[in-house]
């Protein structure tokens, strides 16, 4: 790395035991040809952590002053200054935080001051969550939230203490509190190096990439897939799955495209919203309709497809057809089985319950925004909800402009950064909010007000 280069940071969060010292460790006794300068915080007694990290090559600097969240702009800044005196000596920096501390003032550091700010770039947050307690954790403090809710990689740490079935429900309400996370779960912290560092996180265009539907909205199906069946009698088999019974929407004349399955798809959210109509094991399943498959018996369940012409059937799936090893069978007079398999699948973003009042909201809409009016909004919802928004990050399209402006922010604090040309793109404008009881509904409204 050239001198003049942007020092990358990492920061690394994490409740009180949930193995940022195994971590970090892990990081600075792996070969991966980085000279890594760690700063640490001490909550209470100094120098206790230091003691446990090995590996004498690389520099630890330590805050002084107690707890970090409170003492940033003085310290952390003091200590990031006295490590640019030495900058032929590293070239990479990960902030250790206390598990008391709330990222978010550690991370505005790196936007709010100018010199820091041309000097390092804030690579990514990393949160490490102790597998066996972040319920309860969750539940008591609110600190443990916004760890989760700044994380652009959450390390699931200590899998060994709790079963599968366990890490399945918590990745699932961590996702819901933070939709653009990476989840990796992990035992005495052993994450590929490479899934904590240099992640470029606070670039969004990396974030589509690893989770192209991370903008898309969620729907009440998870799956989709399009047969192509001729005139005859079909079954819908499904073997035992994780749900006694799942929902389902079948149409006729489905077409293969992207946009066909997205206008199918809203189609089946108004049909979902209908109370369901309970099949069972044998009955046949209607067109345009909300059905409830009943499976609660042991064994296969077989459901029937009554093809008068020949059709492209959608159905569209609560749960994914993987899940109950969903086949669709034909069996001719001779009673000869043979499997029809789809033409195409599609898999959606399952909606869940939002029992946590960290959430995010995804905006994505085509066309220009007005500059002024951007400004003015958002200035007036980071400084009425700034507290409760940790992480806005984003491409914008600015009226007039041939670049896309990058929008990224922390709390009150953002920057608005020209990026590459449009060219032959398409010009929108995704934005993504994560905090603390956001409104989806009003803060939609109040940013198409701002679109030409
Ligand atoms: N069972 C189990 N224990 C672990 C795992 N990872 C770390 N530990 C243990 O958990 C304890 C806390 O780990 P640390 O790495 O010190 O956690 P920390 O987040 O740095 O802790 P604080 O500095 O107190 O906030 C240590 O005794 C670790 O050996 C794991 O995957 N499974």
């Amino acid at each position: 790395m050239s001198i003049n280069e942007k020092v990358p940071v990492t920061i690394l969060t994490g409740f009180l035991g949930s193995g940022k010292t195994t971590l970090l460790n892990r990081i600075l006794s792996e070969e991966h040809g980085k000279r890594i300068a760690v700063i640490e915080n001490e909550y209470g007694e100094v120098g206790i952590d230091q003691g446990l990290v090995i590996n004498a090559d690389e520099e630890v600097f330590e805050m002084s002053n107690g707890c970090i969240c409170c003492t940033v702009r003085g310290d952390l800044i003091r200590v990031l200054g006295n490590l640019m005196k030495r900058r032929d000596k590293f070239d990479y920096v990960l902030v250790e935080t206390t598990g008391l501390a709330d990222p978010g003032p550690v991370a505005q550091t790196f936007f709010m001051d100018e010199e820091i700010s041309s000097e390092f770039t804030l690579d990514g947050i990393v949160t490490l969550v102790d597998a066996a307690h972040i319920d309860q954790q969750l539940g008591r403090s609110d600190e443990s939230s916004e760890q989760v809710a700044f994380a652009d990689v959450l390390v699931l740490n200590k899998t060994d203490l709790v079963s599968n079935d366990a890490l399945d429900n918590l990745e699932s309400r961590l996702r819901d509190m933070n939709r653009m996370t990476r989840i990796i779960r992990a035992e005495k912290a052993d994450v590929p190096i490479e899934t904590v560092l240099n992640l470029s996180a606070f670039d969004l265009d990396q974030i589509l990439k690893r989770r192209p539907t991370f903008l898309e909205p969620e729907y009440p199906f998870e799956w989709s897939g399009v047969y192509e069946l001729e005139p005859g009698k079909y079954e819908l088999k499904l073997e035992e799955g994780p749900d006694p019974e799942m929902s389902l929407v079948a149409f006729a004349n489905q077409g293969f495209s992207e946009e066909e399955l997205k206008e199918s798809a809203e189609a089946s959210v108004r049909l979902y919203a209908e109370k369901a109509k309970n099949l069972e094991s044998g009955n046949t399943i209607p067109y345009d309709e909300h059905v409830s498959l009943k499976l609660q018996n042991k064994g296969s369940k077989s459901f029937i497809l009554d093809i008068e012409k020949a059709s492209k059937i959608g159905l569209f799936t609560q749960h994914t057809a993987e899940e109950f090893n969903m086949k669709v069978l034909k069996i001719d007079s001779q009673d000869n089985v043979k499997e029809i398999p789809f033409k195409t699948e599609r898999n959606w973003v399952a909606e869940h319950e939002h029992d946590d009042e960290v959430g995010s909201i995804a905006i994505e809409r085509f066309g220009d925004v007005d500059p002024e009016k951007l400004n003015t909004w958002m200035g007036r919802l980071l400084s009425e909800k700034g507290v409760d928004i940790f992480r806005t990050k984003g491409f914008i399209s600015y009226s007039g402009n041939p670049r896309r402006i990058v929008f990224q922010g922390v709390h009150m604090l953002f920057t608005a950064q020209p990026d590459k040309e449009w060219g032959n793109e398409p010009r929108r404008n995704q934005l993504v909010f994560i905090g603390r009881n956001l409104n989806e509904k009003e803060m939609q409204e109040g940013f198409d007000k701002c679109l030409i």
